[in-house]
């Protein structure tokens, strides 16, 4: 088995082909059975929106402190949430700070009146241009993965429409996020400690830093080199639930061996909240993945604990 992520080009669903989405999921099956994890090209994103994306993301992390605290993350996920809130099991806290918004919602939205977990409006900070950049990309993000659920449903057994269906309202959250240089790797201090995503699918951007690292199917850790065409696509834990293991949900984490900072863009695409599935009959998506949220995020618990 090769140690090298895979490469899925999209361009046969990117262009409209008719078969474009049965293409690209005989390419896809192998892949999530495997790896669960791949390099995308042919995906249709202008370079020029990822690249105001990560300006966006330099200036917003060049802001003093206060400025960012400001924005300090809610409990529907949305703002700035600051170094060592991620914490995986045997590892120190994760060593990154992140900017995070979710699906644009008005204040006089029925799931926030209703309050309904993880919906909630974005917060923006006072600098010039960041808003409209990042709100571009992220609708890019939105348009890039409702073209990755033509395919991926194939590869459930779905038709697209029936996984479309699900994705109406989509809990979709997009992380600007700072790694600082200089983790201290023997002591277990990471960017993002070895862990597995808790959704469905995560399109990831890495700057020219790199310091990606994927686990193999053959066990192996292995650096996924910064490409700037191309993203990197993986499934989270909720696929693999409801598969029952059959699609991976691949391990990976993040070391920044780069001497300076290092900015990603995570964007994770998971269903509507009170979306059920087959092969997960006891549990909404919105409720597996506030489960995760519940368990790793250190702001979280401390909410909870204060009754915020
Ligand atoms: O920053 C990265 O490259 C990956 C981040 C990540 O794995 C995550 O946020 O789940
Ligand atoms: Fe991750």
């Amino acid at each position: 088995m090769s140690e090298t992520i895979p490469t899925i080009d999209l361009t046969p669903v990117v262009a409209g082909d008719a078969d474009g989405d049965s293409v690209v999921a005989k390419e896809l099956d192998g892949v999530l059975r495997t790896w669960g994890a791949f390099e995308l090209i042919g995906h249709g994103v202008p370079a020029a929106s990822t690249q105001k994306a990560f300006a966006a993301a330099r200036r917003f992390f060049e802001q003093p402190l206060d400025a960012r605290l400001a924005l300090k993350i809610d409990k529907s996920n949305r703002g700035y949430a600051p170094m060592h809130q991620t914490v995986y099991e045997g590892n120190l806290p994760d060593l990154k700070e992140s900017f995070n918004l979710g699906l644009p919602l008005t204040p006089d939205d029925p799931d926030i009146l209703a309050g309904k977990p993880l919906h909630g409006v974005n917060r923006w900070p006072d600098l010039p241009g960041y808003r409209e950049d990042v709100e571009q990309y992220f609708s890019e993000m939105m348009k890039l993965g409702n073209r990755l659920l033509g395919p991926l449903a194939l590869c459930l057994g779905m038709q697209p429409a029936d996984l479309r269906a699900r994705y109406r309202k989509p809990i979709a959250f997009m992380r600007l996020f700072h790694y600082p240089p200089n983790s201290r790797i023997e002591a277990r201090e990471h960017g993002a400690a070895e862990h597995q995503d808790y959704g469905f699918l995560t399109i990831l951007a890495q700057d020219s830093a790199g310091g990606l690292e994927v686990r193999t199917p053959g066990n192996a850790i292995v650096g996924v080199p910064p490409r700037a065409d191309a993203f990197i696509i993986n499934l989270g834990d909720m696929v693999e639930k409801m598969t029952g293991g059959m699609f991976r949900s691949a391990p990976h984490r993040v070391i920044n061996r780069a001497g300076i900072g290092r900015y990603s863009i995570p964007f994770f695409y998971d269903p509507d909240f009170d979306s059920v599935f087959d092969g997960m009959p006891d549990m909404s998506a919105g409720q597996f993945l506030l489960s995760k949220f519940n368990k790793f995020y250190t702001y979280r618990k401390e909410m909870a604990a204060t009754g915020t």
